[in-house]
């Protein structure tokens, strides 16, 4: 390891050591925490069951930056050059139209053995991996209902289609050795003002029982469901919403996935993440950036992010919590976009680690808001890039922007001759 990236470690470390903080076990403590890398990012969403099969759902991706995978053995490629400028090890997080197979089979017929290559692969890779139904991007949600449409035979085919998925994770879970988390998104909704928003919500409901009926062990599987406010479509009603599923998981054992996209522009999940906790044993988050709206920007160094991380190391819920990255960028590199936004996670992660938790906590309780402020701000330009750096360095990972200049090989490489 370069000898002044040593150097300034070991100038961080006295600084940290002086308010308590033992940074050695801090990033074994970090190297601990896996992020569940969404493999959407790497396609713009199309997946490879229904290629031609226009993204719906009320979610969008922009952009054309070429090189995007088109095929299985493409996305893995890409998702291993970029965990291997991400340090730490990690899980991959497929959506079910991600299925690695020749047959044309249709989304309430898929069985595990349509992802035994994704599950090769893993076991080489020493990954974990995650799982999503996909109740998208297919003619039986071309209105925008899935779960809760009020056709019988269409909400069967997609309990059908989640029943499928939750084997699927069965599978994973099992083969793996850790607990695949599979989680339930659905885009249903109405873009103008229900008259009935009751019957819709009780027919998802339903349905959602019927879907878990079946008992999987948690040590394989858990199952994860997700709100949202509104939709492309869906602007003025979304049958799962924030209330739905709080109940819906709290009463059903179901951890709660929180999207940081998906609440009003002004609204945080940073501040969701300890009363939630309060009453479940477990949380997925879908980290995210809206900008302006649920636009699932790139993952960046925001006030969100650092308050995310913090609200997890200073109420010790990193154990109960499951990380997962939820954006899809198509205007850049598609890797970069992996890379930036996974690293900026785990980065953050680090930052909060590195904040003298004990302390603060103590000032706070003896009412010295003074000092609560003045430490806070000053521990914002305490050296955490010296232990980032030195963190990459130790992993085997491009330290700083050195990640940049493989990617723009690999995108000269490999991506240009897509
Ligand atoms: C593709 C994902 O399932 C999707 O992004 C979902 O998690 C979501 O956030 C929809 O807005
Ligand atoms: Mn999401």
């Amino acid at each position: 390891m370069d000898q002044s990236i040593i150097n300034s470690y070991h100038e961080a470390q006295k600084l940290y050591a002086a308010h308590g903080i033992n940074v050695d076990e801090v990033l074994e403590k970090l190297a601990q925490i896996k992020i569940s890398l969404h493999c959407w990012q790497g396609d713009d969403v199309k997946g490879f069951l229904f290629k031609d099969k226009e993204l719906s759902g009320g979610i969008a991706v922009t952009g054309s930056y070429p090189g995007r995978a088109g095929t299985p053995d493409e996305l893995r490629k890409d998702l291993e050059k970029a965990l291997s400028l991400i340090p730490g090890k990690h899980k991959v997080n497929l959506h079910a139209i991600y299925a690695d197979t020749d047959e044309q089979v249709d989304l309430d017929e898929l069985e595990p053995r349509h992802f035994a290559p994704w599950v090769d692969w893993a076991k080489e890779q020493g990954l974990g991996l995650d799982f999503n139904p996909t109740c998208f991007s297919h003619p039986k949600a071309a209105d925008g209902f899935t779960l809760s449409h009020a056709d019988e035979e269409i909400r069967s085919f997609w309990i059908k289609h989640c029943k499928a998925s939750r084997k699927i994770s069965e599978y994973f879970g099992r083969e793996l050795g850790q607990t695949c988390v599979t989680n339930f998104w659905v885009p249903d909704g109405y873009k103008d003002t229900p008259v009935d928003r009751l019957s819709p919500r009780i027919r998802l409901k339903e349905s959602l029982d019927e879907v878990f009926s079946e008992e999987i062990d948690p040590k394989y599987n858990i199952d994860a469901v997700e709100s949202k406010l509104f939709g492309i479509g869906s602007e003025s009603y979304v049958v799962g919403s924030h209330e739905f599923y709080m109940g819906y998981g709290l009463t059903r054992g179901k951890a709660i996935c929180l999207d940081a996209g998906h609440f009003h522009p002004t609204e945080v999940i940073s501040n969701k993440l300890s009363s939630i906790l309060m009453f479940s044993e477990q949380l997925l988050l879908h980290v995210s950036r809206p900008v302006r709206w649920d636009s699932d920007h790139v993952v960046t160094m925001d006030d969100e992010l650092l308050e995310i991380a913090r609200e997890l190391v200073r109420g010790d819920l990193l154990g109960r919590t499951n990380i997962g990255l939820d954006f899809f960028d198509g205007s850049i590199n598609h890797i970069a976009a992996w890379v930036i936004g996974t690293r900026n996670t785990i980065k953050a992660l680090l930052r909060a680690m590195l904040e003298p938790v004990a302390e603060l906590k103590a000032i706070e309780l003896a009412g010295d808001y003074t000092s609560r402020l003045a430490l806070v701000e000053e521990f914002k330009s305490y050296p955490f890039g010296a232990v980032w750096d030195y963190y990459c360095a130790s992993q085997n990972t491009p330290v700083r922007e050195q990640w940049l200049a493989e990617v723009k090989s690999y995108e000269q490489e490999v991506l240009s001759a897509r």
